[in-house]
């Protein structure tokens, strides 16, 4: 009644007092209610409870869009947030609930429940809508998370593919080559990679033996033993790239049981190279192949007797200028060519087992690192004429042999050299005997001072028929 209305006061506050007004102007709408207030009541009653609801929902819908939880988690907390506000709804601010309407004046008619049911149902509703969306979220992340690991393997595969394809690709080139064509994604399938080289090593390096040595009976399971072993020693050779001492050093290919490697072909080497530079310097890398070429006599040695074999090797070495290139769109192929390779080719057809056979210009540079050398004779070279060739006997262990200085064999020690006559070399090229420079008698192999002239033996053995008709 409108004296009931009048008895609510309003709070000290101006909030309250505002409210109060409202609701003595709802009381003279609509007079007839049930609502009283006393004054005590008046300070301690919530004028507006279903702000409890409303802020309920907010916290419904925080922790359905938590991303950390679990749909079953959020259902839980979502039912007992809504189980207790509605419990509290019913039991602790019922009659508040009830009077709202009426207090506020909004709809200060009609039954007293709807400010009861109103909030509750409405809590129901957004509770049971956030589920739902909870549901549809939930199996949404779950696809994005499958599609993201599915994302994640192929990205995974890719890099790995390109990781091996990669590597696949620096065992085919070299490493400089390589980097080039894997950075030049552009590039069109005629496009020709090559590069002029002024200074370069070459070295040829066969095992004579190995031809009469491969047959294809049932023994050797149709050579596939034989191209085992081949693939045994080829295998070695490689491995000794691997050695830092011989970064300088690339295998060309290989030909038959022929193998082919290159000196000098690093461009960044190349780069840092001045024709000034003293031949030491320039040349560093012959230097280097020959000692690959030592060193693949010693791993040679070294499967022979695992293996009870006899192979040799028959090495020739020239430098010179060269062009380097890789041929073909697929399965390309890097290469090099020039004069100066054919003539490597030839100082290793026409070498003997066992030895290095250089040109008389490759002694010029390689007496600066300490080479001992002995005149072989004329060998006549398709294209070239006579040349003048020597075989490398050994490296004195005290530096350089200058060709216009003292020969430095006073005082140094040699390494103990290898004499091979007629008759051994004959058993060699029939695959007999195991030629190997440390078997060879000391006192036979240390060269007399007086047979060596600025680094050259001028006592040359001899070529042998066999060799004659080799040329
Ligand atoms: N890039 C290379 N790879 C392998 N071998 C090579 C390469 N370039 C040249 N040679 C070899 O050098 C040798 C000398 O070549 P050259 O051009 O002087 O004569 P050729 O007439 O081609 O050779 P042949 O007389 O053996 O037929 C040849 O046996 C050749 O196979």
């Amino acid at each position: 009644s409108p004296a009931e209305t009048a008895n609510f006061n309003s709070t000290s506050t101006d909030d309250a007092a505002a409210t109060a007004t409202t609701v003595a102007a709802a009381s003279t709408v609509a007079p007839l209610h049930n609502c009283t207030l006393s004054e005590t009541s008046s300070t301690q009653l919530c004028v507006f409870p279903s702000y409890y609801s409303m802020f309920c929902i907010l916290v419904l819908i925080g922790i359905i869009l938590h991303g950390q939880n679990t749909f079953l988690q959020k259902v839980i907390l979502l039912a007992a947030m809504v189980a207790f506000q509605i419990g509290s709804n019913y039991f602790f601010i019922r009659e508040s609930m009830q009077c709202e309407r009426y207090f506020s004046g909004v709809f200060p008619g009609g039954n007293p429940q709807f400010g009861l049911l109103g909030p509750s149902t409405l809590l129901l509703f957004v509770a049971l809508s956030l589920t739902f969306l909870a549901f549809y979220m939930e199996k949404a992340s779950k696809v994005l998370f499958i599609w993201k690991k599915e994302v994640e393997s192929q990205k995974e595969t890719a890099s790995d593919i390109r990781r091996r394809n990669e590597a696949l690709v620096y065992n085919i080139l070299p490493p400089h080559v390589a980097s080039h064509f894997l950075g030049n994604r552009k590039r069109q399938h005629e496009e020709l990679y090559s590069q002029s080289y002024a200074e370069v090593g070459v070295l040829f390096a066969s095992m004579p033996n190995f031809s009469e040595f491969y047959c294809e009976d049932d023994v050797n399971k149709q050579g596939l033993e034989c191209l085992r072993f081949l693939n045994e020693v080829i295998s070695d050779f490689d491995a000794l790239l691997e050695l830092p001492k011989f970064k300088e050093v690339i295998k060309i290919k290989t030909i038959g049981s022929t193998y082919m490697a290159a000196s000098g072909l690093d461009p960044n080497f190349v780069a840092t190279i001045k024709p000034s530079d003293p031949i030491e310097v320039r040349w560093k890398h012959l230097d280097v192949l020959i000692e690959f070429a030592m060193e693949m006599k010693k791993a040679l040695t070294g499967i022979n007797e695992q293996s009870f074999n006899h192979f040799v090797l028959k090495m020739g070495v020239n430098h010179g200028p060269i062009t380097a290139g890789v041929i073909g769109a697929r399965k390309p192929h890097y290469d090099i060519w020039g004069n100066t390779v054919n003539v490597a080719s030839r100082m290793e057809s026409t070498g003997r087992a066992g030895f290095i056979q250089v040109t008389e210009e490759t002694t010029h540079i390689l007496q600066h690192f300490g080479y001992i050398f002995e005149q072989r004779g004329l060998v006549s070279v398709k294209g070239k004429g006579q040349l003048m060739t020597y075989y490398l006997l050994g490296k004195s262990t005290t530096g350089a042999n200058y060709p216009s200085g003292l020969p430095p064999f006073e005082n140094s020690v040699m390494e103990p050299l290898k004499e091979v006559d007629e008759e051994k070399e004959e058993e060699i090229h029939e695959g007999q005997v195991n030629l190997d420079m440390d078997e060879t008698n000391e006192t036979e192999g240390l060269l007399k001072k007086e047979d060596v002239q600025n680094g050259v033996i001028v006592n040359p053995t001899v070529p042998s028929e066999e060799q004659e008709n080799l040329l």
